[in-house]
């Protein structure tokens, strides 16, 4: 039993997800997932904007293995803040399958970089969802963009569209790869020809040192139908975004299942329906091979690329 309660309407992860009918490529990488505490072992942050139920390291294995991934990323999730220390005991239990993600603060030591490097961390995450975090100065992101930088790591940045014109010089200026989380979050009801997602194209054609996941349908969709009753069309709107951006640059796109799926509100997703959907987004073996071998390969993985 947790120690916290979670926050009232939330949704645990699906039980007993379905098996793929997508043959996943030998080596698949899922580039974007998550570990909850446990909150008694690993208690949330007291600044955190939700508590969720927990989702420890054995089931999030349980599941790479099921859907047949090879390797995970695990990204630190807002309700742990700075406090590495589920992704760091997830990432040593992993035997090298699994690198990640973390957050860290102005103040951290070089000792404690080196410590999460030697657990597989090869990134950070600047977070501005403002729903999920509180504002960090962007002299202070800068500050900790340029010490991971000889690292070899790279950032993931998480924000709204709509706050792409404000963020776009700043994510320029990053001195390092910078990953976008689940497209951007485009409005996927303004329809990919928008001046929106146009903005968001163009901002990836002019900096090659931009990737993007092209995850979480689940959350951008309005129309569904979810990924749940063996359904093979699941988040239809929102195919043609993650096509294009497959499409266009396909050496710089990373796919993750964001297992538990913190904060949805409608549904929870079948996540061997949500493989299944990676059919419809990346359409030839060959595209698919990269987004979700090579390119997770050769940034979190790249002594063995
Ligand atoms: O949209 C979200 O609520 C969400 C939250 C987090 C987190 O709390 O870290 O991570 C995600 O990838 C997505």
């Amino acid at each position: 039993m947790s120690t916290f309660e979670k926050t009232p309407g939330w949704l645990d992860w699906y039980q007993n997800p379905s098996r793929p009918r997508f043959q996943l490529p030998a080596g698949a990488v899922d580039a974007h997932c998550h570990v909850f505490g446990p909150g008694e072992q690993f208690p949330y942050a007291p600044e955190r904007k939700y508590t969720p139920c927990d989702a420890g390291k054995a089931q999030l294995f349980a599941l790479r293995d099921h859907l047949g991934f090879a390797r995970n990323v695990i990204v630190q999730a807002t309700c742990h803040g700075a406090d590495n220390r589920a992704l760091v005991d997830a990432l040593q239990a992993a035997g090298g399958r699994a690198r990640g993600v973390a957050t860290v603060r102005r103040g951290v030591s070089d000792e404690e970089l080196q410590r999460l490097h030697a657990a597989g961390v090869r990134g950070v995450r600047f977070n501005f969802v403002k729903r999920l975090v509180d504002f960090t100065p962007r002299d202070e992101l800068m500050e900790i963009a340029a010490r991971i930088r000889p690292l070899g790591w790279h950032v993931v940045v998480y924000f709204e569209a709509v706050d792409l014109p404000e963020l776009r010089d700043f994510f320029a200026a990053l001195p390092t790869t910078v990953v976008v989380d689940h497209m951007g979050r485009p409005d996927v009801s303004k329809g990919v020809d928008s001046e929106e997602f146009a903005l968001f194209l163009k901002f990836m054609r002019e900096h090659d040192n931009i990737w993007s996941k092209v995850s979480c349908p689940e959350r951008l969709s309005l129309s569904g139908p979810p990924a749940l009753q063996g359904e093979q069309a699941p988040y239809r709107d929102v195919v043609p975004f993650a096509r294009r951006v497959v499409q266009e640059f396909p050496e710089r796109v990373l796919w993750g299942t964001d297992w538990p799926h913190p904060n949805l509100k409608k549904h929870m997703p079948d996540d061997g329906l949500l493989v299944d959907f990676i059919a419809h987004i990346a359409p030839t073996a060959e595209l698919q091979r990269q987004l979700l071998v090579d390119n997770p390969m050769r940034l979190y993985w790249p002594e063995e690329h």
